[in-house]
């Protein structure tokens, strides 16, 4: 019988994601459960990645010794509660995925200090190309840190921060960073559909382009200015459009869209820590 050996609990959108991503990277779905307490939701999960689905937290759950906390950070108080006599018996490592919750904030709902990684993913871990920001709490040994880090190095890019206050700024640029891409990649699309080219061929365009600067901006030794500088003629088409960004301070709409986000994890770590 294959042991389990990760635990998701609560299977919505980022366990899908990483869920995904470890079944590409060659867990077998037998080694990996997880808990939602949506019916459709479990068959959903079952059904498109083969891993046992449960409606209760607690069952099956001494046998795993990864928990991945995958709930809304709303829900994360009521869903520790219920794990905690658990987590404290049989001692599996804990790994948050929750924006906002803080490790201490976590520990004391589960109720003891027990071993934290806070891992901020982000959902392009389900092609294995996820960018994910770590941080553990004092009480994680070596080998918890090596556990953590081989389960996430899986599905992406890991790279440890030494404080936890920088998980919030790794949440704001690559956690919830995807969105700003898709946001990006919906507008330019739109834009040349205005322009006059057939949808299918606006769509392509649009995302092959965005493929290409991320594969180039990876691959070259230059910084993505210098990358920017090569596309832009002097006099020419790209010169113009940048032109219209600038007027727009795009740069300063970046800084403060990512500072937004930034603080709404400050706050929600704020707010959940001064709760019951
Ligand atoms: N989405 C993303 O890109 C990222 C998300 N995260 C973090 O991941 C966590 C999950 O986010 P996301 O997947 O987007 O959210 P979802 O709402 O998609 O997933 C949460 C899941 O948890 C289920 N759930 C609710 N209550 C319980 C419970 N008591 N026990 C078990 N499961 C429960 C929900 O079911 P139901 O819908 O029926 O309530 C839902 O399926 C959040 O804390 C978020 O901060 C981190 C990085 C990126
Ligand atoms: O929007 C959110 O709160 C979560 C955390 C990072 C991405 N999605």
């Amino acid at each position: 019988m294959t042991t389990v050996k990760i635990r998701f609990i609560g299977g919505g959108n980022m366990a899908a994601s990483l869920i995904a991503g470890l079944i590409a990277d060659g867990y077998t779905p037998a080694e990996i459960q997880v808990s939602d307490p949506d019916p459709e939701r479990r068959q959903v999960l079952q059904a498109a990645l083969g891993v046992r689905a449960l409606a209760s937290n607690l069952e099956g759950l001494a046998e795993a010794g990864t928990l991945v906390l995958c709930v809304k950070p709303q829900m994360a108080a009521m869903v520790c509660a219920e794990l905690g006599p658990m987590v404290s018996e049989h001692c599996p490592l804990v790994v948050s995925v929750m924006a906002g919750v803080t490790e201490r904030t976590i520990q004391r709902w589960l109720g003891g200090p027990v071993p934290v990684v806070r891992a901020m993913p982000n959902t392009p871990a389900m092609l294995q190309t996820g960018a994910i920001g770590l941080h553990a709490s004092p009480e994680v040994d070596a080998e918890g840190r090596n556990r953590a880090e081989t389960i996430l190095r899986a599905v992406g890019l890991v790279r440890w921060v030494e404080d936890e206050a920088a998980i919030d700024a790794v949440t704001a640029i690559s956690g919830s960073g995807p969105a700003y891409f898709f946001l990006l990649m919906e507008t330019l699309e739109q834009a040349a559909i205005e322009l006059g080219l057939e949808a299918e061929t606006a769509r392509l365009l649009t995302l092959q382009t965005a493929l290409g600067a991320a594969k180039m901006a990876m691959e070259s030794t230059d910084p993505p200015a210098r990358l920017r500088e090569r596309v832009t003629s002097p006099g020419g088409t790209t010169e113009r459009a940048l032109a219209v960004f600038a007027e727009a301070n795009l740069r300063g709409l970046v800084e403060r869209a990512a500072r937004a986000a930034r603080d709404r994890a400050v706050e929600l770590s704020r707010i959940l820590s001064e709760s019951a």
